[in-house]
Formats: C-alpha cells, structure tokens, sequence
C-alpha cells in the first residue's frame, strides 16, 4: 500500500473518532512514550539513557503535553531533563506535573552540553515560524546535539510543508498514526520519520485528495517476459532538440532507451546526433517518416516557432499518450487549449518557472494544491519537479516523491527525466505512475552517480541503468532517501 499523508483536519478527525482514548489522554500517553522511546535509542547508540541529559522545549499546546510526559517518562530512565517553558501559564498541566514528578527542572534557558533536545513548541496546531524565544534556544543548541521534533519540526507548515525561518531542523520526527503532508513535502526538515502506533483509525476519506507516495517495492519496473518483443514493451517516439543543440535530443533519447527494452523513435533535425551516440534509435527529419508510436515525449530543446507549434499541435491531435515538456510547455501556456480536456492520457512536466508561465501565477508554498488545481483544471496530469516532484491526476490525487538529494538540479537533467517518463507511457502505465516511476529511478540514479560529488546529465543517464535494476530486481540501496541534510 503506498504511504499516505494526512492534513491536520484529517488527522484531527482521526483523534476525535478515538473518543474515550482522546478524552482520557490515552493517546498522548501513547504519543509520548513513542517520543522517549525515539531519543531513548538516540541515546542508546552512546553510551545509553543513565546519566545523560536532555532538554525540553515546551509550548502552549498538546504538542508541549507530549514533550512534558516523554521527558518525565525518560528521567525516570536516569536522564537529567530540563524544560524551557515558553508560556509557563499554558504548558499542559499534566504533563508539568509529570515532569516536576520525575526530577526534571525547569529553567529558563537550557545548559550547554545536552545529548539531545525536544522539540515541543508546536505540532499540527502550529502557524508560521518559531517565535523568538524560541529561536534563541534553538540557536544555542550545541552543533551535536540530536533533535528530536514531537509530530513536525516546529516552524513548518503542517499540511503544505512551507519552511519558515526560522524553524526547527530535526534529526527524527516522532509522529502519531500517520504521517502528516509536511512529512514528505518538507521531508529534509523532518530527519528519519518514526511513525508510531496510538490506536487511532484511518479516516480515509474516499473523495477527498490524497497525497500518497510508493514505496521501492512498489515500483513494478516493467520488465519483458517470454511472450515479448521488441513492439509490445512500447515504442516511444521522441520530438526534441535540433541540429545546432543535439544535447537535449541525445538525453531524452539516450534515457529512453535505456528504461526499458521497448523501441525508441526520434523525430527532428538532430537525428544523425542522435542514432552516432544510439545506433538502436530509429530516427527520421519529419514526422511523416517517423513510424508508429504508442507515445509521444514532445518538447525539450525543439523551440517554440510555427513549425515547432505546428509539429506539437499534430502530435497532441492524436490519440496517443504524449508528455510535454519544455519548449512544448512554453507553446502550451500561450494556447491552453491544445492540451486541456484531451482524451488521451497526457503528462505536462513543468519546474517551478515553467508552472507559473501555465497558470500565470508563481506555484507558492502550497505546491500540493497548486499542482492538483491544474491537473483538475485542465483534465491532465502534471508533474511539478524539485526536489520533492509531485504528480498530480485529473482527480486530484498527488503522488510524491523525495530525490533524497539535490544532486539531479542539473542542466539536461529534465530531458532525461521526459525520455524515462516517456517510455513507461509508452509501455502503458498511467500518465501518474509513469511520472512518479520515472522520478523515483532518476533521483536513485543521480545518488548513485553523485556519491557526494557534483554530476552533469550524461553522468545521470549513465547510471539510470545500475538504478533501473536495483528496482527492477527489488535490491534497492536503503540509502535512497537518507541524507537529508
Ligand atoms: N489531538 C490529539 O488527540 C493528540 C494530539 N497530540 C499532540 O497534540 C498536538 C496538537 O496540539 P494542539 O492542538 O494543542 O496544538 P499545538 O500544540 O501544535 O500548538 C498550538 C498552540 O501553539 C500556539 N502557536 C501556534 N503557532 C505558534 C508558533 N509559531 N509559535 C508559538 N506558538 C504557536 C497556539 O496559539 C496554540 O496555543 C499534535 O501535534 C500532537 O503533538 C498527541 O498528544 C496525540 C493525541
Ligand atoms: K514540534
């Protein structure tokens, strides 16, 4: 099942529909004794809980209740707690108590020194950035010592994941039965996500819109079976780049061949560039001559004149799958009309600049609706890159994806994205699963490529294979998404 991530409201419900366990502060007790657990085994990993200390940052909220009781809960473990209350008359009652119980103590300030700190400030019921007072404690924080955030990093948006500054940067987040939107859409922030079990139930709400991402085994990399040949894995046929810049033509093509063992067409005046860098590439000048397709990868570096138009008009008139990208997205904003309402499953792969010439708006902090307005808008599926992609459906469900870096911010490093993307349309994966499949390996294959050292797009491409079968034979590296600082 693929991972889904809930809005406030969502989890809210959730833990009204709890009942007697929410009124009886069963599950903060839950959510608290899931919090020490996760900065016990931080301190497991040197030296254990005995004798080391912890500090406690504590807002006006549940969020600062669970804090209380998980620092109680380890100073009876032997650790030396300390709470910094930033508005003593509204720390949760019970959980002072608790805490004042177990020999913790509050201070005003925390001491240097401390093995790991709390963040209690707020969680989903948290506006805007962290105030100054607690800024200050955040900002004093020795470089060493772990934090670890209650449900989100204070200072981050709950259901867009907008990063304030300033914020809090978690080593682990400790969450409650799901996981919150600013999980994955701020996942560098959030550190290792634990989610822990509290006893509250899915509020899955059918009609509602749903951020989801897949997990590596869910990847079902489309590889040939017995019956195959060399038509039936999909014969993608691309439209980019030109004679005078072949650069994008090689990528996309290059990467098209390479994700899966269906054909590749090539269509435009950088064919001769193209078949010398990828003699299987079937190429012709125009699109007469191209062959039958059963999708189309239209618009990196093909420019935007009559005869650029006039080809993306002819291939968006049939009734194929085509993903547009580019060039093509720039003739795209200026005539909407050529994709919006098409029958056939279509792919828009925007970035963020490339977003707002679409819509004519900047895509803001709340990427997520953003991208699912459009999808809706027009009946299309788009994929808004970045660091975390988001492709959205028609009906507005989004799936995401975190790079586990930003090594693939390269130039050409799209094209590549649009051939992978290009040639699962072209197999017959939805427009959603080609496009969240696609990010998934091309950020694998930029970890790969990078090992921590900068990378142009043919690096990229040269490592989408070693990516391509660690999720094919279901061996992916558990590294994929750890390095988020
Ligand atoms: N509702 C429940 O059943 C459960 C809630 N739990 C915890 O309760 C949290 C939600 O508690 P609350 O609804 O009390 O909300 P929070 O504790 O997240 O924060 C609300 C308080 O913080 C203030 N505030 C908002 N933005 C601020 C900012 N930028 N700086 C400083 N103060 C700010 C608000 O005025 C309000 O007093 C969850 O995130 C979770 O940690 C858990 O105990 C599990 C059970
Ligand atoms: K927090």
């Amino acid at each position: 099942m693929p991972t889904r991530y809930l809005t406030a409201d969502e989890v809210r419900d959730a833990e009204r529909a709890s009942g007697d366990l929410l009124a009886s502060g069963t599950l903060m007790r839950r959510a608290a004794h899931g919090v020490a657990q996760a900065v016990a085994a931080e301190l497991n990993r040197a030296g254990g809980c005995y004798g080391r200390s912890v500090g406690v940052v504590v807002g006006a909220g549940d969020n600062g209740g669970d804090a209380l009781f998980a620092a109680a809960e380890l100073a009876r473990r032997g650790v030396a707690a300390h709470a910094v209350l930033l508005a003593p008359e509204k720390a949760h009652p019970a959980g002072l108590r608790a805490f004042r119980a177990a020999g913790g103590r509050v201070d005003d300030a925390l001491p240097g020194g401390l093995d790991a700190v709390i963040d209690g400030v707020v969680g989903i019921g948290g506006r805007g950035p962290l105030r100054p007072a607690a800024a200050t404690v955040f900002a004093g924080l020795d470089p060493e010592t772990v934090v670890v955030a209650v449900d989100l990093p204070s200072g981050i948006e709950a259901d867009t994941g907008e990063v304030h500054d300033p914020s809090v940067r978690a080593d682990v987040t400790v969450t409650f039965g799901f996981p919150r939107r600013a999980h994955l859409l701020a996942a560098p922030r959030c550190g290792r996500v634990v989610v822990v079990d509290i006893g509250v139930g899915d509020p899955l709400q059918p009609d509602a819109r749903q951020l989801i991402s897949y997990s590596d085994a869910e990847i079902d990399w489309p590889v040939p079976g017995p019956a195959d040949d060399k038509y039936t894995q999909g014969v993608v046929g691309v439209i980019a780049g030109s004679h005078r810049y072949p650069g994008a033509a090689i990528l996309a093509a290059g990467a098209a061949v390479t994700a899966t063992s269906g054909m590749t067409r090539y269509v435009g005046s950088a064919h001769a560039e193209v078949v010398s860098h990828f003699p299987e590439v079937v190429a012709a000048p125009d699109l007469a001559d191209a062959g039958r397709v059963q999708a189309w990868v239209v618009g990196p570096g093909m420019g935007t004149d009559a005869a650029a138009t006039a080809l993306l008009r002819t291939v968006l008139d049939s009734d194929l799958p085509v993903l547009v990208d580019a060039d093509a997205l720039t003739i795209v904003s200026n005539e909407p009309g050529l994709v919006a309402g098409r029958a056939a499953p279509t792919l828009l792969t925007p970035h963020a600049g490339e977003f707002a010439r679409l819509t004519g708006a900047e895509v803001g902090a709340d990427r997520v609706s953003a991208v699912a307005d459009l999808a809706a808008r027009w009946g299309v599926t788009v994929l808004l890159k970045g660091r975390i992609t988001l492709v959205a459906d028609p009906s507005g469900r989004v799936v995401g994806n975190d790079a586990g870096s930003s090594w693939a911010a390269t130039a050409g490093a799209g094209d590549v994205l649009a051939g992978i993307a290009g040639s699962l349309l072209a197999v017959g994966r939805s427009p959603q699963e080609a496009g969240a499949w696609a990010a998934r390996v091309h950020a694998h294959a930029a970890l790969l490529a990078s090992r921590g050292a900068p990378i142009g797009a043919s690096a990229l491409l040269a490592a989408l294979r070693p990516a391509i079968r660690e999720f094919a034979t279901g061996r992916t590296a558990t590294e994929t998404h750890t390095p988020p600082r």
